[in-house]
């Protein structure tokens, strides 16, 4: 499942400039640094691997707070790195391209397994050159454990 190609590219967060974001900032010493990187399907994936205190109530099963933010950055960071494809440019050349999170659905499917690896596996289509829909899956042992669908919508890099 995803791209083989992860080892020889730069992920969407390590080309952005000045991100402290909890979930996806490279800034953030003591955020949850996740990496994305476009597969070859035009899908975005992203392996997340939780620590111990990212626990739910039973310590065997991931928080929902944790899961929200995977799907939510991991789909913000695929919505910026689709809208910089597509005007043609590599993520931060030229003028900054921000998205934030205008809203954002979540079905939890199944407990998620705290020491297992998740695969978050993106689909995006761009409504409008603001609007950028996200459907975002969790998987956890190739079991779909959250459904995301988000609505990410152009700022102006100054936000
Ligand atoms: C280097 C940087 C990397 C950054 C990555 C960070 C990723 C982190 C992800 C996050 O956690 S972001 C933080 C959580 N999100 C927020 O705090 C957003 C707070 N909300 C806002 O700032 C504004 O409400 C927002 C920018 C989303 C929209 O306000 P605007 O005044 O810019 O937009 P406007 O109201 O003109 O709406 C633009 C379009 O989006 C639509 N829209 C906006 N909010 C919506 C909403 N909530 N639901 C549905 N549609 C929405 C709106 O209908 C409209 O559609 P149309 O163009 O078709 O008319």
């Amino acid at each position: 499942m995803g791209s083989g190609m992860q080892d020889i590219e730069i992920a969407f967060q390590d080309q952005l400039q000045k991100n402290h974001c909890f979930g996806c900032g490279a800034d953030n010493d003591q955020g949850l640094k996740i990496k994305s990187y476009w597969a070859d399907d035009g899908t975005a994936v992203c392996r997340f691997t939780a620590k111990p205190h990212h626990c739910a109530g039973p310590t065997r099963y991931l928080n929902g707070g944790i899961m929200a933010t995977l799907l939510d950055c991991h789909s913000i960071c695929s919505a910026i790195a689709l809208a910089y494809r597509t005007e043609g440019r590599a993520i931060s050349e030229g003028e900054s391209i921000a998205f934030v999170t205008g809203s954002m659905d979540i079905a939890y499917k199944q407990p998620v397994p705290i020491d297992s690896p998740v695969l978050l596996k993106a689909e995006l289509e761009s409504l409008s050159p603001r609007k950028t829909r996200v459907v975002c899956r969790l998987f956890s042992e190739d079991n779909l454990c959250a459904q995301a669908d988000v609505l990410a919508v152009r700022v102006p890099d100054n936000w």
